[in-house]
């Protein structure tokens, strides 16, 4: 079999999909994209694919080792996210090929579901209350929040009552056993950090997720020594080089890799394996589209570690589009008591609805990040 062609559909709210097609007929589809980079990443996949064609997409281990090792700079999310979805899609051929879901060719199902877990909005404490009512009242056990919008390096204790106030809410709103997962995005500083992990306590989160940014993740040693609050970071780290850090520095306790960022299937799985050994668990992120959530699920099915899986579903930032649209059978994320079934159909297990896709994409999209000040002018981080 031989890789003769690929394209490239830049789809709303803020996603890339990218299909390869082989002279077997077989097509293959993954998402390459990092939020308001699509443009970029769109660029590199196309370099990446120079090599692919006329090569046999089966040997995908091969590939992605030349992918990554041969071009001299490596990792990043721009690289590491156009070769992701070029990886998806070489294992959504390899399962069609072989009439078999990804899973099943990569050891097997370990688990049967897992549990999931969405963002609810609002930034009023009434509006996350009632936005956390609404997903505990559709089935599910856990659900996500933001933590705080930007803090400064030392900032004033009433951002800190805010925060405390929005996370009562929903505590009140969803009683006492629904996981409150709360995230941070890097926005808050190791001052802070220390005091918000010490005070959120109280309400037993899940866990609370990027206290601090991934680059500054040394300060993860001071935080964990005020709370017992599980720490989930990972969404901005790139390969098992990105993770061999954090897991030897022992303060992390659940590992977010995304599937489209982290080096797709081969290299996720990977490090799935690697935190294991530390005895970290796995959640992979994942607030993008259906293919970035199909490959997500063929690697918790066979990750032992993995605990739970973020979707995008209803989720704020993809207003006006959901992951559902762009697939034809609807079903196939099946959803029982907060936990999806592990899909069973051959490669990611999903069908994409190819002329919906082509579309979407005349509509096309050009999501950018916003910019954020603080009050002094000085930027905030995003
Ligand atoms: O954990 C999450 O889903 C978030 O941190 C998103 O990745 C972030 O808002 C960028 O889209
Ligand atoms: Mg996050």
């Amino acid at each position: 079999m031989k890789i003769t062609n690929f394209e490239l559909f830049q789809v709303p709210p803020r996603w890339l999909f990218l299909k390869i097609e082989t002279d077997e007929g077989l097509v293959g589809w993954g998402e390459p994209v990092v939020e308001g980079r699509a443009h970029t990443v769109k660029a590199c996949v196309e370099e990446l694919m120079e090599y692919l064609i006329g090569k046999d997409p089966m040997n995908i281990e091969d590939h992605w080792n030349k992918l990554y090792r041969s071009g001299f700079y490596r990792g990043g999310p721009i690289l590491m996210s156009a070769l992701s979805g070029i990886d998806q899609a070489l294992w959504d051929i390899k399962g069609k090929f072989f009439n078999a879901p990804v899973h099943q060719l990569m050891g097997g199902a370990c688990r049967d579901s897992i549990k999931v877990y969405s963002w609810i909005g609002g930034d009023r404490p009434s509006d996350v209350g009632v936005a956390a009512k609404s997903i505990a009242d559709a089935g599910f056990t856990a659900l996500k929040m933001n933590g705080t919008e930007e803090l400064q390096y030392i900032d004033s204790f009433e951002k800190v009552d805010q925060v405390l106030e929005r996370v009562a809410a929903v505590r009140d709103a969803v009683g006492e056993y629904i996981g409150i997962g709360i995230d941070f995005h890097g926005r808050v500083h190791k001052p802070m950090a220390k005091i918000l992990a010490k005070e959120l306590e109280q309400f037993r989160p899940m866990f609370i997720e990027e206290p601090v940014l991934t680059e500054n993740m040394e300060a993860l040693k001071e935080i964990a020594q005020h709370t017992a609050i599980p720490i989930a970071m990972g969404e901005r780290m790139y390969s098992r080089w990105d993770f061999k850090n954090i897991l030897n520095d022992g303060y992390v306790d659940i590992i977010q890799p995304d599937l489209s960022h982290a080096g797709g299937i081969t290299e996720v799985k990977k490090i799935a394996g690697m935190a294991e050994a530390y005895d970290v668990a796995l959640a992979p992120h994942c607030p993008l589209g259906p293919i970035a959530l199909a490959a997500c699920l063929q690697v918790d099915a066979t990750s032992h570690n993995a605990v739970i899986q973020e979707q995008s579903l209803g989720i704020h930032y993809n207003k006006g589009s959901d992951l559902l649209d762009y697939i034809t059978d609807k079903s196939v994320f099946d959803y029982k008591e907060g936990y999806v079934a592990i899909p069973k159909a051959p490669g990611l297990g999903i069908e994409i609805d190819e002329d919906y896709v082509r579309r979407q994409a005349k509509i096309g999209h050009n999501w950018k990040s916003p910019v954020w000040r603080h009050k002094d002018g000085s930027i905030a981080e995003w």
